[in-house]
């Protein structure tokens, strides 16, 4: 599992390091790292590291001084080293190790607002001369490797001038051969993921300390690249994660696998209330997919046209047009292609109000009740939950959503008292308590219509069948259980998709049929054999 933290927890870790006057050795550990993971990169990149052009963009903070210093580093193993200074102040011990490792120095001329490297001639007397945006842009494109380290978590906000205009120009530019964030991409928010004006979009994002959990949520999350976190010596002082990320060895050791002595039910009977006259292909899907993934038995309730069509694509379902009463289940999903079947809502509310764990999806958001618990495990996209907010009041558009989503997803779970699944590029998934997982298995492909139905039957067989003392056994507090198995839920439809789509189109039924042959996979990773 990958923890992540927000830029304000890991200054408060730093805190207390920092006042026992280790301060100088952070930053040293944190440069040695970023430069070694440039190193490693450039090998990958170029092949040489002698001759190859680096260029380092420093603002005035520590970020900077950890750029500079990796700079200084990288200089003496025979890159051809430059650095631009956004700002007239620079981190001093590091700005002389770089000047005497050879680099060069450059400092950007100010923008419109009067800042920038020359603002204070005084500060930056040392350094070298300057250079418009355009020229130092033209470097940058030009370098084999970009090191941005002009904003970490002491920022707020967006890239001010002229480190706006620089990075705006370079982003008109070819991309260099190579881009690192030093710590974040600077410009978006540790905390949140949030953008905040132009940002430079990196290859890796080599993080100090913890991983930030904005580099694990989208926007951000699409401008950091792969993220690489460096180990400071913070772990003692750091909180409870902000944010968590289930990785294949997690959903290898939670995974319900069933015992010599099981039997159908009590592997787990999972409800399904989907599909209608005008959406049957919904109930197909969400019904297959909860198959593939492994069920005791699967009771579809539904119209008796639907009855006959899941009958014949998934012959194991047991369908009738029964009521949710009389249906002894571990679990339902209810709600895809369930619009417009007034019975199928009916059945939607009797499941919802069931107190069993309930996944509901597309129709079953519209008309919720009020008082649910985290076991009801809601599944929108961003348009849906703008939807389910306004129920509860707030007033949101969709764009807002796609700005911040753990913070609406956080806001969803919170007001409607459920476990919220934002759907994304990166998922996001929130308890009502405010715990936060956030899954990025998916690919582009899985952006079709169906695919939500896929979800929602592999979530819906999970939550029939998990068992949630492996969850505890875990360490996951018992609020945020249903929470995890989202995420187990997101990283395995993600997975499964990605097999199936092998770079290419994919189609809904496709991504069920690839789920049997990851979760094969995934069992292989068990500790226990
Ligand atoms: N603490 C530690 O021990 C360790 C910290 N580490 C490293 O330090 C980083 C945090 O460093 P930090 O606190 O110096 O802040 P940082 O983000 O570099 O710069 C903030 C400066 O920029 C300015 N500024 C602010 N907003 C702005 C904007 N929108 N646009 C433009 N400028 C803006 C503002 O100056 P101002 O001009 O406002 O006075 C401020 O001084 C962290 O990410 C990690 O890399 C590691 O070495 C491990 C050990
Ligand atoms: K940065």
């Amino acid at each position: 599992m990958i923890s992540a933290w927000t830029g304000r927890q890991i200054r408060a870790a730093e805190q207390p390091l920092l006042d026992a006057g280790h301060g100088d050795r952070l930053m040293a550990t944190a440069a040695h790292g970023l430069a070694n993971a440039v190193l490693r990169a450039v090998r990958e990149t170029r092949g040489r590291v002698y001759g190859a052009r680096l260029a380092v963009i420093a603002g005035s903070g520590n970020n900077g001084g950890d750029a500079l210093f990796a700079a200084a580093t990288l200089a003496r193993k025979g890159m051809s080293t430059t650095a631009v200074l956004t700002s007239a102040r620079s981190h001093p011990q590091a700005l002389a190790a770089f000047e005497k490792a050879g680099g060069t120095v450059l400092r950007l001329a100010a923008g419109g607002d009067g800042a920038g490297a020359g603002a204070d001639d005084s500060a930056a007397a040392a350094a070298g001369p300057f250079v418009t945006p355009d020229e130092a842009a033209a470097l940058c494109s030009r370098a084999d490797a970009l090191i941005d380290g002009i904003l970490g978590t002491g920022a707020s906000g967006g890239l001010r001038s002229p480190a706006k205009e620089l990075v705006e120009r370079i982003i008109g530019l070819d991309a260099p051969a190579l881009t690192v964030a030093c710590d974040l991409p600077s410009g978006v928010s540790a905390e949140t993921g949030e953008v905040s004006g132009p940002v430079m979009p990196a290859d890796l994002t080599v993080t100090f300390g913890g991983t930030k959990a904005g580099l694990l949520t989208d926007p951000a999350a699409g401008l950091a690249g792969r993220v690489l976190t460096v180990d400071i010596g913070l772990g003692p002082h750091l909180p409870a994660p902000e944010l968590r990320r289930l990785e294949p060895a997690d959903l290898a050791d939670w995974w319900p696998v069933p015992q010599r002595t099981s039997h159908k039910y009590t592997r787990g009977v999972l409800g399904i209330v989907a599909g209608s006259a005008q959406y049957p292909g919904a109930a197909l899907l969400c019904t297959q997919a909860a198959a593939a993934t492994g069920v005791g038995m699967i009771r579809y309730l539904g119209p008796q046209e639907i009855c006959r069509l899941v009958n014949l694509s998934t012959p194991e379902a047991v369908c009738s047009q029964g009521s949710v009463g009389e249906s002894r289940v571990q679990a339902w999903l209810v709600g895809p292609g369930a619009t417009g079947d007034r019975d199928q809502q009916a059945r939607v509310r009797d499941a919802l109000a069931s107190g069993l764990p309930v996944v509901a999806d597309a129709g079953a958001l519209d008309s919720l009740p009020s008082d649910l618990g985290p076991q009801v495990i809601l599944t929108p996209h961003a348009g849906e939950l703008v939807r389910i907010l306004a129920e509860q009041d707030v007033e949101v558009t969709r764009e807002q959503v796609e700005a911040a989503p753990s913070d609406f997803a956080r806001l969803g779970a919170g007001l409607t008292g459920a476990t919220v699944l934002l759907k994304g590029a990166t998922t996001v998934i929130s308890s009502p308590s405010g715990a936060l997982f956030t899954q990025d298995n998916a690919t582009p492909w899985l952006a079709a219509a169906g695919s939500g139905d896929t979800l929602a039957g592999i979530l819906g067989a999970l939550a029939a069948t998990v068992q949630r003392d492996l969850l505890a056994e875990a360490g996951i507090a018992e609020p945020d259980h249903w929470a995890a198995v989202a995420a187990m839920a997101a990283a395995v439809h993600g997975i499964a998709g990605t097999e199936a789509a092998a770079g290419g189109p994919v189609a809904a039924s496709d991504i069920s049929r690839a789920v049997p042959e990851t979760v094969r996979a995934l069992l292989e990773l068990r500790q226990d054999g």
